[in-house]
Formats: C-alpha cells, structure tokens, sequence
C-alpha cells in the first residue's frame, strides 16, 4: 500500500487510540538512529527474494496456532496436504513465535514491536530468523533495549517513512506481515492463528483485533505494489 493510501487509516487509528504522529515519528527516528552504520542487517532487496513468488505462511498469535501448524506443517492424522517447509516461508507475528518453536519450526521472519516473548524472539534470531521491528510511540524504551540484540534487522513505522525505516502498510504485527508478503510479491499467503473473535482477550486487544481483521482484509483484497 503506498504512504498516501495509508495516512487516512492512519488517522483514524491514530483517532480511536489516542495515540500521537508526533510519538511515533519520534520512534521511527530512534530506531533509523539505533540502525545507523550497523552491518548485517536486512536490506529490502533480501526481503524481496526472500517472499517472492513463494507459498508464505503468516502466522498470528492466536489460540488456534498450535493446531494450524500441525496442520500446515504436516501434522496429525487426517490433516490436510501440508504445505511443504521447505518451500514455504513462515512469517511469525511477533507472539506467534514462541508456538512456532514449540512446532519445531523456525520462523523465516519475525514481524514484531518488540512485545512478544523476547527470550523466543532473540533465540529464533540468533538461530536465523530475520526481524522485521517496529517502532511506534509505546515502544521507545524496548526498542533501546533490545535492536542492539538483534541482527538481520528492517526498521519499520505506521507513520511517515524515513531512510531504511519502511511503512509497507498496517497496524498490529499480523497484519502487518500480510502486508509485507503483498508487498514482496508472495505467491501464496497461507494464515494460522488469526482468531479475530477470541472472547479470552483484553478490551484493547478486542479493540485492536478488529483493526487486525479489516487491515488483513485489505490486505489480501488490494492489488500487489510494484516489484521491488
Ligand atoms: N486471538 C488473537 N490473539 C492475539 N493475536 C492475534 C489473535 N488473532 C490474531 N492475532 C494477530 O497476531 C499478532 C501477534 O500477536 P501478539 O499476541 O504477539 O500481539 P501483539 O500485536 O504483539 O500485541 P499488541 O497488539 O498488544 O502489541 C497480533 O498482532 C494480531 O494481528
Ligand atoms: N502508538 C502505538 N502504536 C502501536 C501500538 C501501540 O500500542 N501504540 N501497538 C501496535 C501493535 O498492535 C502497533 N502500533
Ligand atoms: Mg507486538
């Protein structure tokens, strides 16, 4: 989705939280600074081969994940064909990496602002897992805590984009990570654990569920941005 597409949603997040442009643009600038003359990191063009054209699996955390791993990945009896692993990518929405550990997979990716399960997060990361990290106006101090843990990194923000710090569209981590497999022409988008009506979760995860189901939504409808 470009910027111009995305500001008028914005705003109305922006409106229904209470959250401020000015918060988030301040973050998007910490972690542009935190980034700064670092190797090793993510560059859009390994995103881009990465997904391209692939069968990518996008997984949220709700409580069906466990069971649509064992079915995607190839699980119990009487499950359907399962994707193959090793053609599919699997993009974590932050959360959801600690369930695709317990599966025994490796997220490819890791979408998140960094309030998941970090030990999880930082393991996966250390073993390969790229992380696509979020900043926004309620993470600063994580942000400061944990991207200088990290490697392979891509910076992203809900507001204006900076120099390496993206916005491909998107709100929570899950939809987020639909975006970003439109964006980087996925072939397939298979979801897991997205559980929109989850009656076990907070006000303002209810609140921010609804977001997730209409972004994704979105998402999947829109046409794919030109190629990287
Ligand atoms: N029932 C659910 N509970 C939690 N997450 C869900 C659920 N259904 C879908 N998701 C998606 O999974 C993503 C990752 O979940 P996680 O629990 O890590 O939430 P989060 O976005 O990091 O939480 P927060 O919104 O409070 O930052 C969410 O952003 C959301 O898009
Ligand atoms: N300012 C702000 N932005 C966000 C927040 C949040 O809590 N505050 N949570 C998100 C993940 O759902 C995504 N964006
Ligand atoms: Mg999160």
């Amino acid at each position: 989705m470009q910027f111009s597409e995305w500001v008028p949603i914005y705003a109305e997040i922006l409106a229904d939280f209470g959250f401020t442009r000015e918060e988030d643009e301040g973050a998007a600038l910490l972690l542009q600074s935190l980034l700064l003359g670092r190797e090793g990191d993510l560059s859009i063009k390994e995103l881009a081969s990465m997904i391209r054209g692939r069968k990518v699996l996008v997984c949220g955390n709700g409580p069906s994940l466990p069971r649509g791993l064992a079915e995607a990945l190839g699980g119990g009896e009487g499950s359907p064909e399962p994707l193959k692993r090793s053609d599919l990518v699997i993009i974590a929405a932050d959360g959801a990496t600690t369930p695709i550990l317990a599966a025994g997979a490796l997220p490819d990716v890791i979408v998140t602002d960094l309030d998941g399960f970090l030990p999880d997060i930082l393991a996966s990361n250390r073993r390969g897992s790229a992380a696509v990290v979020h900043a926004h106006g309620d993470n600063l101090a994580a942000l400061k805590e944990y991207v200088p843990r990290l490697t392979r990194v891509l910076a992203t923000t809900q507001s204006r984009p900076l120099e390496g710090v993206y916005n491909f569209g998107g709100f929570t981590d899950g939809d987020r990570a639909v975006f970003l497999a439109r964006r980087f022409g996925a072939g397939e988008i298979h979801l897991v654990g997205f559980d929109f009506d989850d009656p076990t979760v907070t006000a303002k995860k209810k609140k921010k569920l609804a977001w997730a189901r209409r972004l994704v939504a979105m998402a999947l409808e829109g046409r794919p941005d030109p190629a990287d």
